[in-house]
């Protein structure tokens, strides 16, 4: 796992837009995304036990995976949202890069993601995802409740939304 600033340059979303400025774990910590990296299941389950997660499921994120919602999945994705429960993500095979948003709100950090490299996503923190040039990841996703994913999209209306200011709150300096 490697976190660097997104260079913001237009082009492929898949490419790794590394400006060349990379990011700490401890600055990763301090917005609330817990990095595991390159752990094994063993520790995953000890993780989604002391969390008291109850669900997971496994999602094949490509082409050959996702069949004729691959386009509106990978579009979905990339669009900046928030989850308004915690949500883990343990990667098994391939890679990706989750994008979050800095604690100015105004760049993105990349964080690449590999095998047995574990996320978890608070609430209320504005991200997104995609695939890398590889087109393919394999990924573990731990839910508190039911195995559900919902999206909030980015908008006047979700930077209201009680969890996202409850975010702010926590990770405020
Ligand atoms: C690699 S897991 C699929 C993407 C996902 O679960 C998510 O929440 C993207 O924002
Ligand atoms: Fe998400």
């Amino acid at each position: 796992m490697k976190a660097w600033i997104y260079d913001d340059i237009e082009g492929d979303q898949r490419e790794p837009h590394n400006s060349g400025e990379s990011v700490s774990f401890e600055t990763l910590e301090k917005l609330g995304l817990l990095p595991h990296p390159n752990i094994e299941m063993d520790k995953v389950e000890e993780i989604a036990k002391e969390r008291v997660y109850r669900n997971r499921d496994e999602i094949n994120v490509s082409r050959e995976g996702l069949g004729a919602v691959y386009e509106q999945k990978l579009k979905g994705f990339f669009t900046e949202h928030l989850h308004e429960d915690e949500e883990i993500r343990y990667i098994k095979d391939g890679s990706g890069y989750f994008d979050v948003r800095d604690s100015t709100d105004a760049r993105w950090i990349r964080v690449a993601v590999e095998p047995k490299d574990l996320i978890i996503l608070p609430p209320g923190i504005y991200h997104r995802f995609t695939l890398d040039t590889g087109d393919y990841v394999k990924a573990l996703r731990l839910f508190k409740d039911e195995p559900k994913w919902v999206p909030h999209d980015r908008s006047a209306e979700t930077d209201k939304n009680p969890f996202r200011q409850e975010y702010l709150q926590a990770v405020k300096a």
